[in-house]
């Protein structure tokens, strides 16, 4: 290959016939996510083998899917470093640290996490967890351009969804609606950076102009004169897909900001369009139609999940539909010429709403379990989703969708005085949803979770096969021609199934827990298949991932597999928890800890856990050795981790507060000590 990442217009539509290279995220415009290869099948994967790995710099959550073009892979890691490889050998060729602040990881709500590059003309494109959008060169990996994207610095916004290429536009949209953000997607001339268009997704400031008709319509739908304060959310952090036929853009809308409705809008509207699917045209950001799926979410609802465009046969017609498996536990099964919807279906437990009317297209929401700001109540799904952003894939041959689905309750609770924080402070409108301290009561909550991989039939909207995992959060699917359905599972391994009957075929050990929706590609006539491994995202920080000595390591690599590869990974059993020899005597009084709770849990929770349950990607502070305890000044409002990522919080706590955040975590030192003990007996 002369010119590297030589993809353009023609080759990007015509993506499923170039079955060798995997062109753009989803594999293809329609993003199924399905390959056409077939020389590893049901008969042979048990002979697969690694062919390469390659371990990745920081061994934080690895959630990218690679591109691969003419036997070159572009990938990414945490803090959206960018790596080129020989997709056959392995070969490091070149790799390009944007030089995200360590310290960012602050700004977001979910760990620093990339989920992967774009491809055009010899770019590679990667939206940099601190907002800016960079193209590189993809021979040399050497910066071209790059834009930040951000309109507001008082705001933590992020990136770290992966860009799409569409007529020669760079698309990519911002993360931060769990910290007072406002939504928008923009797009960039692919050659010059130049800002192409803007497409706002919630309204901003009433006493100005509104940017457009669709935002004009939108404003009609949130009320009093908070709303735009707290951001409005809307964020379009993940999913997308292009039509070329249609010549539409779909987006993915995340959850509204704050969450609790009743801080935000008064307790009612639509406030529109967060939760929703949006159509755009791709040349000028124009909205052509929306569907919302959760109108005034306050659950988290995202509507970022993986988008899948498909024909179908229904009802003995040919549709063209688009189909998603969002957080709120429905399955969507939508028109995509003009977003009518077709059907919608629990795929996983649901308690918000009874069922989706098909008259109206609105979910007929049981208010008495829904309904937290009045009083806690459990939630299914909870904020974590009947399925987070792990890929879904879409096999044509057997008609079926393969979920990464998930049964994760979570108990929400009111904070109705709920005010703005300051950038990087969670901004929700709840209580943190944190797993209760008492290891009893979390172990019921956390009984109730599980992992499912989920054929789904669309058409019928009922489950045809499902293989059950001990615990949530497990990777993203890749469907082939071969009968097989590729995923990576929590607590770390990679497998394939039968994509028809879902019998486990192969299985292999990932020394680490595996999220990333895995590719499949073939270089010199031979096929391989690659996961990005290593273990992160929310679940493991924000919730513990798995119990404190049961947990996963969190080890960033790239593993390539083929018939016969012989390749090795070195034996990483998985480290034990050794309780600290000594921890500081339990002295402070109730009022402290319960002032330290709080503030731990709104500052600290979402990467060191809630209720300080650590899934081992940060340092578990339940566990500090005495040294810690010493510098737990220094290091909090002091900096002196400062290289290891850990910010200093003196802008944003008191000495008083850092001492109260202090005496909890011995506390919960000291639960941890009682825990294991009970445990040994
Ligand atoms: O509302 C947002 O802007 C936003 C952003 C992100 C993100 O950018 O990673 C996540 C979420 N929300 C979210 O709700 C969520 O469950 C989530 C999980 C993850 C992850 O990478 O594990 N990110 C995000
Ligand atoms: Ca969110």
């Amino acid at each position: 290959a002369s010119t590297p990442a030589a993809v353009d217009a023609e080759r990007l539509q015509s993506a499923a016939q170039e079955p060798a290279n995997w062109m753009t995220h989803g594999g293809t415009y329609q993003e199924q996510r399905f390959s056409r290869l077939d020389q590893i099948d049901q008969d042979n994967v048990d002979e697969l083998g690694l062919a390469w790995s390659y371990r990745l710099d920081i061994d934080r959550g690895v959630e990218a899917t690679p591109i691969v073009v003419d036997g070159v892979m572009y990938t990414t890691g945490a803090f959206s470093v960018v790596y080129a490889f020989d997709a056959k050998t392995g070969e490091l060729l070149w790799k390009y640290d944007p030089e995200v602040a360590r310290t960012a990881a602050r700004d977001g709500c979910c760990g620093p996490v990339n989920r992967g590059v774009a491809v055009w003309k010899g770019k590679v494109f990667v939206g940099a967890f601190d907002g800016r959008l960079i193209a590189l060169d993809a021979d040399t990996g050497n910066e071209v351009w790059s834009v930040n994207t951000l309109i507001d610095e008082e705001r933590s916004q992020t990136i770290t969804g992966a860009p799409r290429v569409v007529k020669g536009r760079v698309i990519i949209g911002n993360g931060g609606a769990e910290m007072g953000v406002r939504g928008y997607i923009t797009a960039y001339d692919a050659d010059t950076g130049k800002q192409a268009w803007r497409f706002f997704t919630v309204p901003g400031d009433p006493s100005k102009p509104a940017e457009s008709e669709a935002m004009e319509m939108a404003r009609k739908t949130w009320f009093g004169d908070k709303y735009w304060k707290q951001g409005g959310g809307g964020t379009v952090w993940d999913s997308m897909a292009y039509d070329p036929e249609l010549d539409l853009l779909y987006i993915g809308v995340g959850n509204a900001s704050l969450w609790n409705r009743q801080v935000r809008s008064e307790g009612k509207g639509d406030n529109l369009f967060v939760a929703s699917i949006v159509a755009i045209r791709p040349e000028t950001g124009e909205y052509v139609w929306h569907y919302q799926q959760t109108p005034g979410d306050q659950w988290d609802f995202t509507s970022t999940q993986t988008i899948t465009l498909a024909d179908l046969k229904i009802d003995g017609k040919t549709r063209q539909v688009l189909m998603q498996a969002p957080k709120n536990g429905f399955y969507y099964v939508l028109d995509r010429t003009n977003g009518e919807l077709i059907s919608a279906e629990k795929y996983v437990p649901v308690t918000w709403a009874k069922r989706i009317d098909m008259k109206t297209g609105r979910p007929v929401v049981d208010l008495d379990k829904a309904d937290w700001t009045k009083g806690p109540k459990l939630m299914m799904p909870g904020p974590l989703g009947g399925h987070n952003w792990m890929p879904m894939s879409f096999n044509p041959q057997t008609g079926l969708v393969y979920i990464p689905a998930q049964i994760a309750p979570a108990l929400l609770e009111p904070d109705n005085e709920a005010t703005w924080q300051g950038r990087g402070t969670l901004q929700l409108g709840t209580k943190p949803p944190a797993l209760p301290e008492d290891a009893e009561a979390r172990a019921q909550v956390v009984d109730m979770y599980r992992g499912k991989l989920l054929a789904w039939d669309p058409v019928a909207q009922r489950e045809v096969w499902s293989q059950d995992y001990p615990t949530i959060w497990n990777g993203g699917t890749l469907s082939t021609a071969g009968g097989l359905v590729f995923q990576g599972t929590a607590n770390g391994e990679v497998r394939a199934y039968a994509a028809d009957d879902g019998e486990l075929l192969w299985r292999s050990p990932a020394n680490t827990g595996v999220m990333a929706g895995p590719v499949t590609y073939a270089v010199d006539g031979e096929q391989y298949v690659t996961f990005m491994v290593g273990w992160g995202g929310i679940f493991p920080t924000g919730f513990g991932g798995l119990a404190d000595n049961t947990r996963v390591e969190p080890r960033a690599r790239v593993l390539t597999y083929k018939l016969g590869g012989t390749a090795t990974l070195p034996d990483e059993p998985k480290r034990k928890l050794t309780i600290a020899a000594s921890i500081p005597p339990l002295d402070a009084d109730e009022k402290t800890i319960a002032k330290g709770r709080d503030l731990f849990n709104m500052h600290c929770g979402a990467c060191h856990g809630f209720s300080a349950y650590s899934g081992g990607v940060v340092p578990n502070l339940r566990n500090m050795a005495p040294q810690t305890h010493n510098d737990f000044l220094h290091i909090v409002a002091g900096g002196a981790l400062i290289g290891n990522g850990m910010p200093s919080f003196a802008d944003r706590l008191s000495k008083d507060q850092i001492n109260a955040i202090h005496q909890y975590l011995i506390k919960r030192q000291h639960d941890l000590a009682d825990e294991m003990s009970a445990n040994d007996s």
